[in-house]
């Protein structure tokens, strides 16, 4: 049995698989109650032994979602003579998940990478940290960045259309009204998860993060019902969930899709327009809401990265970083060539 689902695994990583998933999608689920476990953290590089279950499961799981790496050539076909605009999640894509959000540092190959596709493809980052932050880690400039999952969205001056009153060059932040709450209901978080060992907030200017990688499990419980019952009693917040994160942000109908559809019209491209291929890679949940956006399309590649099943409206995967890394040379080859 064991044997069986280990060839079926190799078969299935080895081997070109049919995109029948496109059809059969399901619905993306929602949030689960708990996201502890679902980062592969430590685990997360090619050749991790997976153990005889998982094997089997992340296998039957890859049928569903193909790899875009194995799958490449026949995936990339729909590509030829087409537009191709990339979109790039920050941490768990481009970044491996760490302890510290503040050592969550890109590799170089991965940079060189990243410039490399935006060589050839107008390419973004669209990341839950602050603007900021993620060019701070990313560094490059011949790239579009939006921090505060996509609240914060700045286009580089090569691709400007438009000025904001305060003249900044493709500015884009439809949460400003909220920042002084936001400073205030930071101050309240930190009060209110003081005592809680290990929590921490990051401040991501348009939205906070809580986060609880480093809270003993006992605890995770009651910091979350802390963070909870605060934003309930704040009606111009809401909660979204992460990788072991809770964010709090403005109660505004905005979301990663939204600055994906924006940066799409920034770059002169029409939502509808059929010869343009969005193509985005993320790792959590909130980036369903740009897979979301790209199937409603009906075309593009939604990209998950992830080495264990989850639920998502993903046409394909990339178990882990070094995958993107290695797919991303590979989409710059295949346009250079
Ligand atoms: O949209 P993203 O770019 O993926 O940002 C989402 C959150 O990522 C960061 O937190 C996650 O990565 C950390 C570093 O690996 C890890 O320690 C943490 O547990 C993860 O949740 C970032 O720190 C958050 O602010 C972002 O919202």
């Amino acid at each position: 049995m064991v044997k069986r689902n280990l060839a079926k695994f190799n078969k299935t990583m080895g081997f070109q698989i049919s995109h029948s998933n496109r059809q059969k999608r399901k619905p993306f689920l929602g949030p689960e109650t708990d996201h502890d476990n679902d980062d592969g953290i430590n685990g997360s590089v090619i050749g991790r032994l997976l153990s005889p279950p998982d094997v089997a499961g992340y296998a039957s799981w890859l049928l569903k979602h193909p790899s875009a790496w194995s799958s490449f050539d026949s995936v990339m076909k729909e590509a030829k003579g087409k537009k191709v605009v990339v979109f790039l999640d920050y941490d768990g894509t481009l970044s491996p998940i760490v302890e510290d959000p503040d050592k969550a540092f890109m590799s170089a190959e991965m940079r060189a990478a990243v410039r490399e596709v935006a060589k050839y493809f107008p390419t973004s980052i669209i990341s839950g940290r602050s603007r900021d932050k993620v060019k701070e880690f990313v560094q490059l400039n011949d790239v579009y960045y939006a921090g505060s999952h996509g609240m914060d969205i700045m286009a580089p001056p090569r691709a400007v259309k438009s000025c904001d009153k305060k003249g900044n060059e493709g500015g884009f932040q439809p949460a400003k009204l909220f920042l002084p709450a936001i400073q205030e209901i930071s101050l309240e978080l930190e009060d209110k998860i003081r005592e809680i060992q290990g929590a921490r907030i990051e401040d991501n200017r348009f939205c906070i993060s809580v986060h609880y990688r480093q809270v003993p499990p006992k605890d995770h419980r009651i910091l979350k019902e802390k963070v909870k019952s605060l934003v309930e009693n704040r009606p111009e917040f809401r909660l979204t969930e992460g990788k072991m994160v809770l964010e709090v942000r403005p109660s505004i109908e905005w979301n990663k899709g939204d600055a994906l559809n924006y940066l799409l019209n920034t770059l002169g491209f029409s939502n509808h327009a059929k010869d343009v291929l969005p193509l985005y890679i993320g790792d959590d949940r909130t980036d369903e809401d740009a897979f979301k956006v790209i199937a409603a399309r009906r075309e593009g590649f939604p990209i998950i990265v992830s080495s264990i099943p989850k639920d998502t409206i993903a046409w394909y995967s990339l178990r882990d970083p070094s995958e993107v890394l290695a797919f991303l040379l590979r989409l710059a080859k295949w346009k250079k060539s």
